[in-house]
């Protein structure tokens, strides 16, 4: 392969030779060569459980590889653990930020910095921050704290805190997942910026237009070995999804229905009714929100991250109580934060982050398989566990998730984010006999899992599920919905049939410039 990009000569920054990394029963990495290069950004892909993550942990020192060598700027080395890695400029950027929220951006930022002395005038830190920011093309306010920041500003300081410490390689974990379109371009922007100064970027994405639109070259793993390393320039987005899965896949553009869709006078599942939530310090989050969610329909609720969503889907799925208003379930009043209860009456849910709201991350597959089976026989009741059953509940919902399992008493951590997700998303459809809340169903997914879930989705709703689909990926909820919710700042802007939607009305109504256009009821 011709290499003119690079020149010649001059050793990668990483060099991976024939890496290994084995788990009890898992081969999660065996015989990878990659070479990362300075003035670079290398994207890696591959589905779900692929081994990307492990490889990378090997990469940032947490995991000591079983087999083969690592060589930076020509001399081989061992990370006995993550310190040693950073000190080598090896900088990793996790999907959770590992910031603290009480912290303005400031001090979250020289936490970083060994230099740091016990005590510093706010002024000083700040007048750094703004340095760093300026330095690395990164916008930020170094005043504000970080509970007050969007997920892409949150992001920036993530990235400027691993920079700040002499990072020469970053390495991001699903970057663009939480992140805005906006965001998207800016994040990329600043990776282009830091990779002509002669960094090393490695970017874990599913999305492949994203692939093909900032990276320079890839390398894709397939069950734990490396498929291939190409330039972008000479890839198609269908050459690397054959590369991943070994096999074509087809994403149809629109999901077509069993039955046609429920019209207005349809049962409805559930009702709010001018349902209006504070948070913690009194702020109203959700606000005088009214909906209908009709038996056999996907309603989908676009709007950017950061508008409501998670209470939204709090009140519809028992998590969070309203502070006005009330929700109707099955025609009767729901009790009010009773996630429970709602499990009883057939609500199931996907929250948006799976790790922490809908799994325990120490305890094993099995017992999270059936977190919500303690009230239900054969696994739960009144008189005890039966871990037996939980046993073999688990096995078949992780046939029913295409899971490969190695053990279902090995923690649920230890599978990939994606297997995690169709986990959950295995789970939740069992129990939501009536709603189903799924809460930016796609992320962390790859493309084949993708449709799988929405087919999983569509099933649902064929069998007579209101189905309630959270996500800014438009293209997503224009493939699947029946009807549109656009929610802007905790307000409804507008409901609109499928047939009805335009993508720049629901454009302008999640950027919020109409607020006050009803366009149907
Ligand atoms: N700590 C661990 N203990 C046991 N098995 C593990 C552990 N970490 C990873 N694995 C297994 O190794 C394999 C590779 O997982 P990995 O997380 O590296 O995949 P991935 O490509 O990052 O997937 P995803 O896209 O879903 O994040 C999987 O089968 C996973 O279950």
């Amino acid at each position: 392969m011709p290499e003119t990009m690079f020149a010649p000569g001059e050793p990668p920054f990483l060099k991976l030779s024939g890496i290994g990394k084995v788990f009890p029963g898992v081969i999660a990495n065996e015989d990878v060569s990659i070479d990362f290069r300075r003035g670079e950004i290398h994207a890696l892909l591959g589905e779900n459980g692929a081994g990307k993550s492990t490889l990378m942990n090997v990469v940032t020192g947490l995991y000591q590889p079983d087999s083969g060598e690592m060589i930076l700027d020509g001399y081989g080395v061992e990370f006995a653990g993550p310190p040693a890695a950073i000190a080598a400029g090896i900088g990793m950027v996790h999907q959770h930020f590992k910031l603290v929220p009480r912290f303005t951006v400031a001090e979250n930022l020289a936490l970083g910095w060994n230099e740091t002395p016990g005590w510093v005038a706010p002024g000083a830190i700040e007048a750094k921050a703004r340095a760093l920011s300026e330095r690395f093309g990164l916008a930020i306010r170094a005043d504000a704290r970080i509970d007050s920041l969007s997920a892409g500003e949150q992001q920036r300081v993530e990235i400027l805190r691993v920079l700040s410490r002499g990072a020469k390689m970053l390495i991001l974990d699903e970057p663009t997942a939480v992140l805005s379109p906006v965001e998207v371009a800016s994040l990329f922007d600043a990776l282009r910026r830091f990779r002509d100064g002669g960094g090393a970027v490695v970017i874990i994405t599913h999305k492949l237009d994203e692939v093909m639109a900032v990276a320079d070259r890839c390398s894709v793993l397939r069950a734990g070995r490396l498929v291939g390393t190409h330039r972008i320039t000479d890839v198609t987005p269908a050459l690397l999804v054959g590369e991943m899965i070994g096999r074509p896949v087809d994403l149809p553009a629109s999901y077509p229905r069993a039955r046609p869709a429920p019209g207005p006078d349809a049962p409805a599942a559930m009702v709010l009714e001018a349902v209006s939530v504070r948070d913690e310090a009194g702020v109203t989050r959700l606000d005088a929100v009214s909906l209908v969610l009709r038996a056999g329909e996907v309603l989908g609720i676009a709007g950017v991250t950061g508008n409501g969503q998670p209470e939204l889907a709090g009140v519809m799925t028992g998590l969070v109580a309203p502070f006005s208003g009330r929700v109707l379930l099955g025609g009767a009043p729901a009790p009010g934060a009773d996630p429970g209860a709602f499990a009883a009456a057939g609500v199931g849910h996907v929250p948006e982050d799976r790790l922490r709201s809908a799994l325990a991350p120490s305890l094993g597959v099995a017992e999270n398989a059936v977190l919500r089976e303690y009230r239900v026989k054969p696994v739960g009741g009144r008189l005890a566990y039966n871990a037996g059953a939980a046993r073999r509940f688990a096995e078949a919902l992780a046939v029913a998730a295409n899971v490969r399992l190695a053990s279902p008493t090995a923690p649920i951590r230890g599978l990939s984010g994606g297997n995690q997700q169709r986990l959950v998303l295995a789970r939740e459809g069992r129990i939501a006999t009536s709603v189903l809340v799924a809460s930016y169903p796609a992320r962390g997914l790859d493309i084949g899992a993708i449709a799988a879930m929405r087919e999983r989705l569509a099933a649902a709703r064929d069998g007579g599920v209101a189905v309630v689909l959270v996500s800014e990926d438009l293209d997503e909820i224009l493939a699947l919905s029946d009807r549109i919710a656009v929610l802007t700042a905790g307000r409804l802007m507008g409901v609109m049939e499928r047939a009805e939607a335009r993508r720049d009305v629901i454009g302008r109504l999640m950027s919020g410039r109409a607020a006050d256009a009803e366009i149907a009821a």
